[in-house]
């Protein structure tokens, strides 16, 4: 039961000892509408005091070993008997224990004698003071409570008489005791920081005559020197005394909000001035702060902007609820989606988003920063494009290929599937390259791939491998029937030709085709195995496509068996030259010998040229061949001139990666030097085609051999570009008829036509010609007749040894074949010769090898 309890009956504890009075007084004060408990004595009243709580303590000072006033102190001692109104009741004449008695807490006096009756409104009385007190002083405890959480304090300034009161919570901020303080104006503008001792006196003043009073923030300098800022505010108010004003007021350390609100400013500055967009939104998804850079992002205002949804921001289909846990667990939520701008353009962005939660974890809202990465996705995917995708022509380039075919060999071996690899390689383009361009090469490959792209289906996939290679990987044909068929379509998009730079120009590929799971059952396997067959679509004469095929796979085994033996064969050196002799019809004399390779391989035993060369040259081991050839030609006929033949000339074929060497020139003027031979003695020979495959540069190239004074031939004439207007332009000595004209020179008019037209021709260029392969006789005549200048051939002399055709340099022969006279060389095939019989009838015609001489 407490004081609000409806009809509550206040409680009083009379401590007493005279029984007689307290019947009295518990009578009347009971029937005064009170309750009423006693402490029989006051020996201890207290845990009667504690354990009742009386709204009233009625106290008898005097009596018997009476400690009554003891007993008051220690009632007001207890933080319950703070405010416990104490009448004390008193004999008549006890001014100095009344006295006494309200040191040590007494609220009023009555005299023992006084009327019962009067007792109760005595008490009331008291009981009323005793609850306003109570109130009173809650509230005043109250305020400090706040003010000393608000940092708060209060003063009150009197211009009349100079006093300024300040609270306790004004001396907390001060740092300052009550004990110290003047209590004057002075005393607190001390306090104030010298700077601003004026502005406050300035504000007080101009405040006692302004009813708006004032409201200004000064630093002050605490009891311990540090300085604090705080906002003044006062206002005046009258004294009561007529035309007299007081100051009121208040003082606020508001260094921390003040530093806190500077923080804050200094924040958002430098939010605002962030590149990166930043939104705050409500726990409704409301924006209530976004930065200029996310409404400029998105082509708005920032105001336009405050209120609205935040997943507005986002393209329909990218528009959702943040999912309800990321809301709560409080972890930072990265991801990337499609925004839209006020003009509808969608862009890449960078979502960051922090749920912001409040003490109890409740969400409040979420911080989201956004990141335009349009050009961040547009460099991915260059770059992706660059390390995946082939720059000219745009298709996937090798890597990408890989990948997938690994992926697709997987599957189609989970699946049961067949897959074919279909490699396509360019025929000649390395002749388009050096004719046209580089820039018309690019443009060809890219017509090619267009024409592929349109020529397969789309779950087939087509890649530029680099260079002139293309693969397509078809993936829905398991029938090879219909894989050669879809390989012939490819071919076929050849047939028309191409329009590059304004010239017509004609292409034609080759293609191998390997088939997963019958051919090869890895990538890289299946890779090797369509190159192989492309290899030999190729070599069996390009603008067709072979099927992989195990003979094939040992055939490219042999050639790199081949290939590893060649490279060891110039280290072990087991290549060795023979020397065709060469004759001048008119003269009979032996003039010249054509320089040929020879190699004895231990693995493979005895080589012709025919066997090796195209791969000396497909691996670019020709270099270093060439070069000891040339070297060793040299050497050779630098002897010969030494032993009295210094006419004589040796002619040393020349291919075409030699001539295309950067060095060329260089090193054959270094060979030169080297071995001391007379430029005159060397012939260097050129198929019609090595010639024109790159004209222009050609062409410099044998005016600087030239130059060095070296003779130069074209080999294999007839059989190449046979343009009797080119020959005018390069600076050769000789040209050699192909011996397929040779043949039949006898027995055809056409070829003997063509032999006497290029003999012609020759002559009125004031060029030699040399006829190769003469086989007989009859050949040897009409050769002669027709004019040739010089002859080589097996009816005349095998490639032989150098010592072998030493013997018979400068020897005399003269015996008649016809108008010819034929003398009896010699037999470069005896039994014992370690080099191959001669092909063809020749060998069987005669064992004897001839030189002739034109009769008379
Ligand atoms: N780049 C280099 N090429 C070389 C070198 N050595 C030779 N070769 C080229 O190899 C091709 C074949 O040469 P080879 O097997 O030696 O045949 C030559 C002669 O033996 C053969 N020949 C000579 N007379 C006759 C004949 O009456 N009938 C007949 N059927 N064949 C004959 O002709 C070959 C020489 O021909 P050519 O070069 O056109 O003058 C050959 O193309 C050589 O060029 C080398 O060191 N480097």
């Amino acid at each position: 039961m407490t004081e609000t309890t409806p009809n509550y009956l206040p409680l009083i504890l009379i401590v007493d000892h005279d029984d007689l009075s307290h019947g009295m007084v518990q009578k009347s004060l009971e029937k005064g509408g009170f309750r009423t408990v006693r402490a029989p004595d006051h020996t201890d009243p207290l845990p009667l005091f504690i354990e009742k709580q009386p709204d009233l303590v009625l106290l008898e000072l005097e009596g018997p070993g009476c400690t009554g006033l003891e007993s008051c102190r220690r009632i007001r001692s207890l933080v319950l008997g703070r405010h416990t109104p104490i009448l004390v009741v008193t004999g008549n004449d006890e001014g100095d224990l009344v006295h006494r008695a309200f040191e040590a807490g007494a609220s009023d006096f009555v005299a023992k004698s006084g009327n019962p009756d009067l007792l109760v409104y005595r008490a009331r009385c008291l009981m009323r003071n005793g609850r306003l007190l109570k109130n009173l002083q809650q509230s005043e405890d109250r305020l400090a409570r706040v003010q000393q959480i608000a940092r708060l304090g209060d003063w009150e300034w009197s211009p009349e008489n100079g006093r300024f009161w300040k609270s306790q919570q004004m001396f907390a901020i001060l740092g300052t005791s009550q004990e110290a303080d003047s209590g004057t104006l002075t005393g607190f503008l001390q306090q104030v920081a010298p700077k601003d001792r004026d502005l406050v006196r300035e504000h007080f003043e101009r405040a006692l005559d302004d009813p708006a009073g004032c409201d200004f923030e000064c630093r002050i300098v605490r009891g311990d020197g540090s300085e604090r800022l705080v906002w003044i505010y006062g206002r005046r108010e009258p004294t009561g005394a007529p035309r007299s004003v007081h100051l009121l007021g208040t003082l606020q350390d508001v260094t921390e909000v003040r530093r806190s609100e500077a923080r804050s400013r200094m924040l958002k500055e430098a939010v605002d001035s962030l590149q990166i967009g930043i939104t705050f939104s409500d726990a409704h998804g409301r924006i209530v702060y976004l930065n200029p850079a996310e409404a400029r992002m998105h082509g708005f205002e920032v105001e336009e902007l405050i209120g609205r949804e935040a997943r507005a921001f986002a393209a329909t289909p990218h528009r959702r609820q943040t999912p309800p846990n990321r809301l709560t667990d409080g972890t930072t939520w990265r991801r990337e989606s499609v925004n839209v701008r006020r003009n509808g353009e969608e862009f890449p962005v960078l979502l960051t988003s922090i749920p912001v939660l409040d003490r109890e974890q409740r969400y409040l809202g979420i911080v989201t920063t956004c990141e335009d990465i349009s050009e961040r996705k547009e460099n991915e995917e260059r770059i992706n494009r660059l390390a995946y995708y082939d720059n000219l022509t745009g298709l996937p380039n090798r890597s990408m290929f890989l990948e997938r075919l690994h992926q697709c060999l997987a599957q189609a071996g989970r699946d049961g599937d067949v897959l074919s690899l279909v490699f396509l390689d360019l025929d000649n383009f390395k002749d388009i390259n050096d004719t046209l361009g580089h820039g018309a090469g690019d443009k060809l490959l890219y017509e090619v791939a267009l024409r592929l792209s349109e020529c397969i289906r789309e779950s087939d996939l087509l890649a530029r491998l680099g260079g002139d290679e293309f693969v397509v990987l078809l993936t829905s044909i398991s029938c090879q029937d219909r894989v050669a068929a879809a390989v012939q379509r490819m071919l076929d998009i050849f047939q028309e030709p191409f329009e590059i730079e304004g010239r017509t120009v004609y292409s034609s590929a080759s293609i191998g085709i390997a088939l997963f799971p019958d051919d090869s059952h890895d990538a890289s396997s299946l890779f090797r195995s369509a190159d192989t067959a492309m290899y030999h679509a190729k070599s069996e004469g390009r603008g067709r496509f072979r099927f992989f095929s195990e003979e094939m796979n040992h055939k490219i085994l042999h050639r790199v068996a081949l290939e590893n033996a060649l490279r060891q064969g110039l280290e072990r050196g087991e290549f060795f030259l023979h020397y065709q002799p060469q004759w001048d019809l008119r003269t009979n004399r032996m003039v010249g010998a054509e320089v040929l390779l020879r190699w004895q391989s231990a693995d493979f035993g005895l080589m012709l040229p025919s066997e090796f060369i195209s791969l000396t040259e497909d691996s670019g081991l020709i270099l270093g061949i060439g070069e000891w050839v040339l070297r060793s030609a040299c050497q050779q006929a630098r002897l010969w001139a030494r032993q009295g033949h210094p006419e004589f000339r040796v002619a040393v074929n020349v291919s075409s990666k030699q001539l295309k060497q950067q060095d060329f020139v260089a090193m054959l003027n270094q060979v030169i030097l080297e071995t001391g031979v007379d430029p005159k003695s060397l012939e260097l020979e050129f198929t019609e085609s090595v010639i024109m495959e790159n004209a222009e540069r050609t062409i410099e190239t044998l005016e600087a051999l030239k130059d060095m004074g070296v003779q130069l031939s074209i080999d294999d004439f007839g059989t190449g570009y046979s343009s009797l207007n080119y020959l005018k332009h390069f600076p050769v000595d000789r040209i050699k008829i192909d011996r397929s004209f040779v043949a039949d020179v006898s027995r055809s008019t056409d070829d003997a036509a063509i032999v006497e037209a290029i003999i012609t021709m020759a002559q009125s260029l004031s060029l030699k010609v040399l006829a190769e392969g003469v086989e007989n006789s009859d050949q040897l005549h009409h050769l002669s007749q027709l004019g040739c200048d010089e002859v080589q051939g097996f009816y005349l002399a095998m490639p032989m040894p150098a010592d072998a055709l030493e013997g018979s340099l400068g020897r005399e022969h003269g015996r008649r074949v016809g108008k010819h006279e034929v003398t009896e060389w010699f037999d470069s095939r005896s039994d014992a010769s370690p080099w191959p019989a001669a092909p063809s009838h020749s060998a069987k015609s005669s064992r004897k090898i001839c030189a002739v001489r034109e009769n008379g």
